[in-house]
């Protein structure tokens, strides 16, 4: 595989600008006299198209919430990786969607305007592309390409992800032709399709491709290589003991909702309102305490969402406590209750 992402790589060759970074809020222990180098790279991207689990697998936490449903990421999240001197910071983003999709679907209106704002923030973006899917591989969301034709001074890259589901190897070089419109191997090809209203060819102005599988951790390493290549000197927007700008509780309630979609079928996860009742941190013992409450809307869904005896609460509970073990580099005790809108029928 490496030798096949070497090969497919181009040199960037343009001038990569450094742009003053736009925060919505003020880092909260931004070190100015501390020098390093930085980069801000906004990472967007089709639903589902691997974003979240990339930026994990390169910053080695699972800040960002990923599960094998749409939409598990619903706003603009801030994950950061150091290396050396060198400071990178992650936008994740909700996978992109029309406001008529965002109205269908109920999602939050946080999704809406999330990509534009890490837009604003970065100096190089990233667009995550699933190839596994065969009735999408070779068109980029239209949307995707109208946010990257809105700040066509940001030097962008193609992620091609998820190759490990590929039998073959072989479709690639045509995937890559089509989705950056003949730039890279091959003829120019059209750049949108009329027929076609919601995916349009490619987008010419890609500097680099890369080819990974954010899972399984293939080529990723040449991402971040890539990035710790292109960050200009700067003073360091965060300190190198911060590794996100989410709060704790922010960051357990997203782990949850992560593992209802991953457990429940259909629509069901996304009708559960996840809060947080109770939260400590104990830095004598080294460890945190919390309490979250599941809403399902009726007596019913509280029953089949939490299984036979509570079988699949129980399963759930445990897979959230490892995650959330894994990202406090500490012990988490947690306890995740049911309850229901309705009374009971
Ligand atoms: N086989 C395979 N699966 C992957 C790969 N990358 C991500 N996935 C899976 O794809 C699903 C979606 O991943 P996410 O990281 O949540 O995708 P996202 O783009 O952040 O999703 P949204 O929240 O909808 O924007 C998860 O089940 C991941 O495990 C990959 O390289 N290979």
């Amino acid at each position: 595989m490496s030798t096949l992402v070497s090969l497919l790589r181009f040199s960037y060759s343009k001038t990569h600008f450094l742009r003053v970074a736009f925060y919505s809020s003020q880092p909260k222990q931004a070190n100015k006299k501390n020098l390093g180098k930085v980069v801000h790279v906004a990472i967007i991207g089709a639903p589902n198209s691997g974003k979240s689990t990339l930026i994990n697998n390169i910053v080695e936490r699972k800040i960002c919430a990923a599960s094998n449903k749409v939409h598990t990421t619903t706003k603009m999240a801030r994950a950061m990786y150091f290396h050396n001197d060198t400071q990178i910071i992650f936008l994740d983003t909700p996978g992109v969607v029309t406001e008529k999709e965002q109205k269908k679907y109920k999602l939050p209106e946080s999704i809406i305007g999330a990509c534009h704002k890490s837009l604003r923030c970065a100096d190089v973006v990233g667009v995550v592309h699933d190839v596994s899917n065969r009735y999408t591989r070779d068109s980029l969301h239209i949307d995707v390409v109208s946010l990257l034709e809105s700040v066509e001074d940001i030097p962008s890259f193609l992620i091609l992800n998820k190759v490990d589901k590929l039998k073959t190897k072989t479709q690639l070089l045509t995937v890559i032709r089509n989705l950056t419109n003949g730039l890279i191997a091959g003829n120019p090809v059209p750049g949108v399709d009329p027929e076609k209203k919601k995916f349009c060819r490619g987008y010419s102005k890609f500097s680099d491709v890369f080819l990974v599988s954010a899972l399984k951790g293939d080529g990723v390493s040449d991402i971040r290589e890539y990035l710790i290549s292109n960050a200009k000197p700067a003073a360091f927007h965060y300190s190198p003991t911060e590794w996100t700008d989410q709060r704790p509780e922010a960051l357990i309630v997203e782990a949850v909702r992560a593992k209802f979609l991953d457990f429940l079928s259909q629509e069901i996860p996304y009708n559960i309102k996840v809060d947080l009742e109770y939260y400590e941190e104990n830095e004598e013992q080294n460890k945190i305490t919390c309490f979250v409450t599941a809403e399902c809307p009726t007596e019913r869904l509280v029953k089949l969402v939490g299984g036979a005896g509570g079988g699949r609460l129980q399963q759930i509970t445990s897979h959230v406590r490892a995650d959330l073990t894994e990202l406090f580099k500490k012990p988490v005790a947690i306890d995740i209750r049911l309850k229901s809108k309705t009374k009971p029928e």
